[in-house]
């Protein structure tokens, strides 16, 4: 699937991740750039709200994120293969139960695959630094060694963190639509480190992604 038979909604959490993906959308028509808020609940919730408003045929999470290291590095971008409810589930004194695990259902929505190869390959000959993988969605932005490496040990093909893109995908899913989730990489993932976040670099990615979407999608 490249050319969706409707309208695309992409979902970021605040403006500037909005303003960043619009101008590299440009002056298409063909999508809408609407705000998630903060973390997976106002994503889901704000994602069903636009999908009951109006009709949608492919919905995308975009915005900045952490990237694992040396998966993702600062400035690159990672396209989905999963995305992942990373931190929902229970701890037990012997590890960490998932949903999957605790039969509630799943942490794991596949991304559309045929549009998130389309999507590297045309990155990739651009230039554009892009990886592949799982994107994890937490509830807690990880700050410390010891959660990164529990992370990575569950899911060994961790690349990049986000807060929403579970949520997005939670009512495209309820709608049967096709999901996409990309995240641009502002900082790695590990111990907190803020003056080590490098936004600037990460709107910049995004613009470029939004571009590339743009003239992927229209194609
Ligand atoms: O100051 C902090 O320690 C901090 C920790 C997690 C997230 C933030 C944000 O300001 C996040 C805003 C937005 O960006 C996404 N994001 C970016 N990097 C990460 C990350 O390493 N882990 C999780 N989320 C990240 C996220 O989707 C937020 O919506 C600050």
């Amino acid at each position: 699937m490249n050319r969706p038979s409707g309208r695309v909604l992409i979902m970021t959490a605040v403006e500037a991740e909005q303003q960043a993906v619009l101008r590299g959308i440009g002056d298409s028509d063909l999508f809408d750039v609407k705000l998630a808020g903060f973390g997976p609940a106002a994503a889901a919730a704000r994602t069903a709200a636009e999908l009951s408003a109006a009709s949608y045929a492919l919905v995308i999470s975009a915005g900045i994120g952490g990237g694992f290291v040396g998966k993702a590095e600062v400035g690159s971008t990672v396209i989905a293969d999963r995305i992942i409810a990373a931190d929902l589930g229970a701890e037990t004194p012997d590890g960490f139960l998932s949903v999957d695990e605790l039969g509630f259902g799943s942490s794991v929505i596949p991304a559309d695959s045929s549009l998130a190869e389309a999507l590297t390959d045309a990155m990739l000959s651009a230039g554009i630094n892009v990886n592949r993988g799982s994107i994890l969605t937490v509830t807690t932005g990880t700050g410390s060694a010891e959660k990164t490496e529990a992370l990575t040990s569950r899911i060994s093909d961790a690349t990049a963190e986000g807060m929403e893109g579970f949520g997005v995908a939670t009512a495209a899913k309820l709608w049967n639509l096709p999901v996409l989730e990309l995240r641009t990489i502002s900082n790695a993932v590990g111990p907190r480190d803020r003056s080590a976040w490098r936004m600037k670099e990460a709107f910049a990615a995004l613009e470029a992604a939004g571009n590339i979407l743009r003239r992927v999608i229209s194609e």
